[in-house]
């Protein structure tokens, strides 16, 4: 039995979180294969390891002094290595950093220093041996990941090596620079491992007892999901559910392994398990509930469009040319409406615009912004009559303003459009029909 198991931020912010890690992976002989990420906060208002690095790098962009903030991050280390009561020094490794950061090594290289230290913090810990991702998982120069390279340099690198600690969140481009996965993405690191060593398992540990039914900074205490799919979840985590990253189901998928995702804080709790398909009943008629804020819709009308032959290629092209991917298209007879990320439509906001004048001739274009989409995820939702109705009446008596509703045809998920001020208000009441009333 093999099992990769991953430690997120929060689950090594500190030696007392480091050793609940090690008593972890010391109660099962299985856990063989560790994939650590950076230090993440002690506490509400502390800043991850990660961000700490961030903004050091960009200081000695500026030109600006960073012994102070090199200084800083070095303590973060050392609490935990004298905390472990460990014979370790890192030194050597801060100062080729500094080094490294005043001769520009990139900000992925930056960001990328907090999950080399702590693989370097974490192997002398538990005494595995450390492997470094730089070698053995790899990019294509435009940022995908050169999955035929990585898996056979990563099968051949732990070949032989029982007990691995492989630091997540970074891999390397083919010239040999640091790249990483964006945030969260030592979750991916895991789930690449879990597939090159064929492991039975792959577990996330976190500082919640699962995926929850919906994000708990928004309902107190909300329920835990024990089973779900990879489909599920990768609706949830790509709408906002960050427990988990939402390109870490990929890897797992192609091989079957199922996830579990665990409580570093809680080890007696089972957690969340992900599988590919399961007959276990949902407790609800849905499974989950996610959300994000920041987008804008631009709102095409024009007499007659429905019968104008190639109408909706025309404007998808105008987003194309400007490298902007679309979210949602929900259209009407005379109506299309394209939502988009907020933040990348403001910068190219007139050529769009423009853009569509040239394309279409629309009649008017209207744009909205601070709008936020909420996805209402779950298998169990094909099989319930009026799982639609009492989403909207539960929205309508929290006097929330729908904006767009998109339910696919495969029935798995509806999602609504909202403003964003009414994001908070209206997850709760669809949480509050289908989990506290069980409706
Ligand atoms: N549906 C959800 N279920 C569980 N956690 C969620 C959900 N939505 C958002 N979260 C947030 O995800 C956090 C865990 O993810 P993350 O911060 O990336 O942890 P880690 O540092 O362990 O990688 C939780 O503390 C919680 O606030
Ligand atoms: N440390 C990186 C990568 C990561 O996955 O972290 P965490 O496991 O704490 O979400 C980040 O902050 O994005």
């Amino acid at each position: 039995m093999k099992k990769v198991v991953k430690f997120g931020g929060s689950s090594l912010a500190s030696a007392e979180q480091f050793k609940k890690v090690g008593d972890i992976i010391r109660s099962d002989e299985s856990r063989r294969y560790v994939v650590p990420s950076a230090p993440g906060k002690r506490f509400d208002g502390d800043i991850k390891v990660t961000d700490m690095l961030y903004e050091c790098y960009r200081a000695a962009e500026k030109g600006e002094k960073i012994a102070g903030k090199i200084k800083k991050i070095q303590a973060r280390y050392q609490e935990i290595i004298d905390g472990l009561g460990l014979d370790l020094k890192l030194d050597e490794q801060f100062a080729e950093i500094e080094k490294n950061f005043i001769a520009q090594a990139g900000s992925d290289y930056a960001a990328s220093r907090g999950e080399f230290l702590n693989g370097i913090v974490m192997a002398n810990y538990l005494g595995y041996t450390f492997v470094d991702p730089a070698e053995c998982i790899f990019f294509e120069d435009n940022g995908n990941l050169d999955g035929e390279m990585t898996y056979k340099k990563l099968e051949e690198r732990l070949e032989g090596i029982d007990h691995a600690v492989i630091p997540g969140f970074y891999g390397s481009l083919h010239d040999g620079s640091v790249k990483t996965f964006s945030r969260g993405g030592s979750d991916v690191t895991g789930s690449i491992v879990a597939k090159a060593i064929h492991a039975d398992l792959y577990e996330n540990w976190t500082d919640v007892s699962g995926m929850l039914v919906t994000d708990p900074r928004i309902v107190d205490n909300p329920a835990v999901i024990e089973t779900i799919t990879y489909k599920e979840l990768r609706e949830l985590a790509y709408m906002g559910a960050t427990v988990l990253h939402e390109d870490a189901i990929f890897p797992l998928r192609q091989e079957g392994i199922p996830i579990n995702i665990r409580n570093t804080n809680r080890p007696q709790d089972k957690g969340t398990v992900i599988v590919e398909s399961t007959c276990y009943k949902p407790a609800y008629t849905i499974t989950g509930i996610a959300g994000r804020k920041g987008f804008a819709s631009i709102n095409i009308e024009k007499d007659m469009m429905n019968s104008e032959i190639g109408f909706g290629r025309k404007v998808l092209q105008v987003f194309e040319d400007n490298g902007l991917s679309f979210e949602h298209m929900p259209s009407g007879i005379d109506t299309l409406t394209v939502y988009v990320h907020q933040s990348e439509f403001e910068e190219k906001e007139q050529n769009i615009i423009s853009g569509l004048h040239r394309a279409v001739a629309p009649d008017a274009i209207d744009l909205e912004a601070d709008l936020a989409l909420i996805a209402v995820v779950g298998r169990g939702m094909r099989r319930n009559r009026g799982t639609a109705g009492r989403i909207f009446s539960a929205l309508a008596h929290n006097h929330v303003n729908v904006k767009m509703i998109d339910q696919g045809s495969s029935e798995l998920n509806i999602i609504i459009g909202v403003e964003n001020r009414d994001f908070e208000t209206a997850i709760r009441a669809i949480y509050d029909i289908f989990v506290t009333a069980q409706l």
